[in-house]
């Protein structure tokens, strides 16, 4: 892990960690939602050394691949195992998988589960893909129409160039939330996002629906 990256995480958790604070002040729980993949690791390390009421915040997921939570590809895996540590095991995790075979089956259980949830969320912190999805939005996805117009909370998708169904919150859900911030590293992903920047298609690359709101962009080499 690069020192630039390590610094990265760590202005992340503390942006994190003022705005939870903040809402905490005149919120009894308040809702962080967080991405998997690999980015954030050093970034949940650093956030749970915080020292904040976990008890009174509850985690959950932009998006979930439909596998076992043993599985190395669950992001709630991967949530457990570095951000759920220490003080933070206090805080109340809601994962966006369940028992049914497929998240097409499942999708109804899991948006019942999120549905009372402390909406807005204080934030979301993005991540995204080389092919400019975030979340679970991927641009060679069959549902991506549906996950960027419709007003239901989650969507199941089948996306081609990954191999597990996914469940994903719909963009219009993860719009509801105080601040946005983008955790990104490489320049690849400089480059897709100046892309993103240069026009607006958000079907050709899915991160161009949050450029719309207020988007703190966490980047570093
Ligand atoms: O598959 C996913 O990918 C994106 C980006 O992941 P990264 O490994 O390139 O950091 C992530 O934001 C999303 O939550 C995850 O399911």
């Amino acid at each position: 892990m690069s020192q630039a990256r390590q610094q990265l995480a760590e202005q992340l958790a503390e942006a994190v960690f003022q705005a939870l604070q903040e809402d905490l002040n005149h919120q009894e729980r308040v809702l962080l939602v967080v991405s998997g993949g690999s980015t954030p690791v050093p970034f949940f390390k650093a956030l749970a050394a915080k020292t904040l009421p976990w008890e009174r915040i509850v985690v959950t997921l932009a998006d979930e691949r439909w596998v076992e939570e043993e599985s190395s590809d669950s992001n709630a895996k991967l949530v457990r195992e570095h951000l759920l540590q220490g003080e933070a095991k206090a805080a109340n995790f809601i994962p966006l998988t369940c028992a049914t075979q497929t998240p097409e089956e499942g999708v109804e259980e899991v948006a019942k589960r999120t549905s009372s949830l402390a909406w807005p969320a204080s934030v979301v912190v993005l991540g995204m893909g080389g092919d400019g999805h975030t979340a679970s939005l991927f641009p060679d996805s069959r549902e991506l129409d549906l996950a960027l117009a419709t007003g239901e909370l989650l969507v199941a998708v089948r996306t081609p160039s990954q191999p597990q169904p996914r469940i994903t919150f719909s963009a219009d859900r993860l719009h509801q939330a105080r601040r946005h911030m983008l955790h990104i590293t490489g320049d690849d992903k400089r480059a897709v996002l100046a892309k993103a920047l240069s026009g607006d298609d958000a079907r050709q690359l899915p991160i161009r629906v949050f450029l719309t709101c207020p988007l703190a962009i966490y980047w570093a080499p």
